[in-house]
């Protein structure tokens, strides 16, 4: 069966030029995949150069609009642009509320677009009168100037549009005083000629009622999205298509990250388009920005600059492990030296330790014998979580979830030379762990799983995918291991993906229970599913590094 298409509302202003507000909205939402109502909050009368009139719509058919469409067409989530007058905010302050009550995961996105880009104010609101909108909206996309007005700190840090201390202080004020979860702070206008680095602060565990970190304690994260800088005359309504496109990703269960992460690589990518017909064209008119739909390549995608990258920044690329071109293949992932024993002589490439709550002792006996059989059938052995322990014993390398990298000492687990294996889930965390090399980069969960708490965090084949097409376009590709749900009926879909290996607990430890078959045969059945050529050994591959 289809899955219903997810509808976007936008309540923004028309530029009868065509580059900027609904039209531009329409533009971007239907290129991502979304439906797109339009609720139109004023005529402008603008051209290339000039803008000579804001005519507001009454807030009466406003109303009648939102009503109508509420019978049929209800918003997944709801963009706002242009808002004319006091009238207005005080109609939509009131919608928001409405609307949160009765379908309480519906996304609010606001741009508060003050300044014609063409010259001239949209709008004599003043910021107290304001207030009640910003007070309703979930996410906030100003550029510099906007931020510092909403901030109420015009002068403050004039010259530091790229100073991230500077946008962090904005941010953070706009999230305290407005009480706004996701804030991005788009770089666009700053002085900065070689690239434009959006600024991101967002609170975890916000949006969609979805957990975005496993860690409770973590409630807000922050970094810079940066690209190369794009001149082009054909950029109006980029600002406008950059909050659609948002809205399109978070209609489409998008988490924060990821959403602003796709985000900015659509603009890029628009802006890469509008460049080529700059070119042609000359600069006749400032014109239409050039929506390209779903972003592609991952040339359009942003560097991510985190607290990572800037700590591991001047760290070499992890061990390999040395494939040789070929594929890991299946890759069980078990919980006991019991199931160790049982699967080794089946001939993997792969296996990993994952032990939960088992007291330091033993822990660390498990570990010293799991090495020692690992080695006695040259199999990979990555040890989940205990790094320290991995290195201590020799392990072939360990397994990181997202929760664990903050913590652990990347470098110590570099420089030991064990191979390292790190969890993501989405496109942000597969961009800023892929800049840290390591050996391989899981990706999961693609299916729901009963194995470990995903929620939120399924990806499906689609996203599984795009997050493939991430990879350099060279031989540097980093190997990916998909996890998650993945058993015999759906391997085969996983596996053809392109993905260099399948990690799977259940399919293989409840294989009796699910398919009346022994673990082995599953083995075996799993094994089949990867074209023969993928599963002959690499031989002496554990010596070398
Ligand atoms: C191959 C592979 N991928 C992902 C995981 C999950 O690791 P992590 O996020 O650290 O979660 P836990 O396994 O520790 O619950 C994995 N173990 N292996
Ligand atoms: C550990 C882990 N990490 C992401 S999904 C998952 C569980 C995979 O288990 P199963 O193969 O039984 O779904
Ligand atoms: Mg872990």
């Amino acid at each position: 069966m289809n899955k219903k298409k997810p509808i976007i509302w936008t309540i923004s202003g028309s530029d009868c030029s065509g580059g900027a507000g609904v039209a531009a909205d329409i533009k971007t939402g239907h290129g991502l995949g979304v439906e797109v109502c339009h609720l139109i909050t004023a005529n402008t009368v603008q051209n290339s150069h000039r803008l000579l009139s804001v005519n507001a719509i009454s807030v009466e058919i406003l109303q009648q609009q939102a009503a109508i469409l509420l019978e049929d067409k209800p918003p997944s989530v709801i963009k706002i642009g242009l808002v004319a007058n006091v009238a207005q905010v005080q109609w939509l302050a009131q919608l928001l509320k409405h609307t949160k009550q009765v379908m309480p995961n519906v996304i609010s996105v606001y741009d508060p677009v003050g300044q014609a880009s063409v010259g001239g104010s949209f709008s004599t609101t003043t910021l107290e009168q304001l207030t009640p909108l910003l007070q309703q909206v979930d996410v906030l996309t100003p550029n510099s100037m906007e931020a510092k007005s909403l901030a109420r700190l015009a002068d403050f840090c004039d010259k530091s549009d790229a100073n991230e201390t500077a946008v962090e202080i904005l941010a953070k004020k706009i999230h305290y005083d407005f009480g706004i979860t996701s804030i991005i702070i788009k770089g666009g206008h700053s002085r900065d000629e070689q690239s434009s680095s959006d600024y991101c602060y967002h609170q975890l565990n916000q949006l969609h009622g979805k957990q975005d970190n496993q860690d409770k304690t973590l409630t807000a994260i922050s970094y810079q999205l940066s690209a190369q800088r794009i001149e082009s005359h054909y950029s109006h309504g980029g600002g406008c298509s950059f909050a659609t496109a948002l809205s399109a990703f978070f209609a489409q269960g998008y988490l924060v990250r990821d959403a602003f992460t796709l985000a900015k690589a659509f603009i890029s990518q628009g802006l890469s388009a509008s460049e080529r017909v700059s070119e042609s064209f000359g600069h006749q008119y400032y014109g239409a920005f050039e929506q390209q739909g779903w972003p592609w390549h991952t040339k359009f995608f942003p560097k991510i600059v985190d607290e990572l990258s800037v700590k591991y920044q001047d760290l070499s690329a992890f061990n390999s492990l040395n494939l040789a071109g070929k594929k890991l293949g299946l890759y069980p992932v078990i919980d006991s030296l019991y199931w160790l024993k049982r699967l080794l002589p089946l001939g993997l490439e792969i296996i990993q330790l994952r032990v939960k709550n088992l007291a330091e002792s033993e822990l660390e006996h498990v570990i010293i014998e799991a090495v020692a059989q690992a080695k006695e059938f040259d199999t990979r052995l990555f040890i989940n979580d205990y790094w320290q322990l991995a290195i201590k014993h020799g392990a072939y390398g360990v397994h990181i979830g997202q929760e664990d990298l903050q913590d652990a000492d990347l470098t110590a687990i570099q420089q030991s030379g064990i191979r390292l294996g790190i969890s993501t889930h989405g496109c942000y965390e597969f961009l800023s762990a892929q800049r840290l090399q390591p050996s391989y980069l899981a990706i999961g969960a693609i299916f729901p799983t009963k194995t470990k708490d995903m929620t939120g965090q399924i990806q499906g084949i689609d996203n599984l995918r795009q997050v493939l097409s991430l990879r350099p376009d060279n031989k540097h590709k980093i190997p990916v291991v998909a996890i998650g749900g993945i058993n015999l009926e759906r391997a085969r879909e996983v596996i053809e993906t392109g993905v260099e290996s399948i990690a799977v607990v259940t399919a293989i430890t409840e294989a009796e229970c699910s398919h009346g078959i022994s673990p082995e045969l599953a083995v075996t059945r799993l094994q089949d599913i990867y074209p023969s050529h993928l599963n002959m050994r690499v031989s002496g591959r554990l010596g070398d590094s």
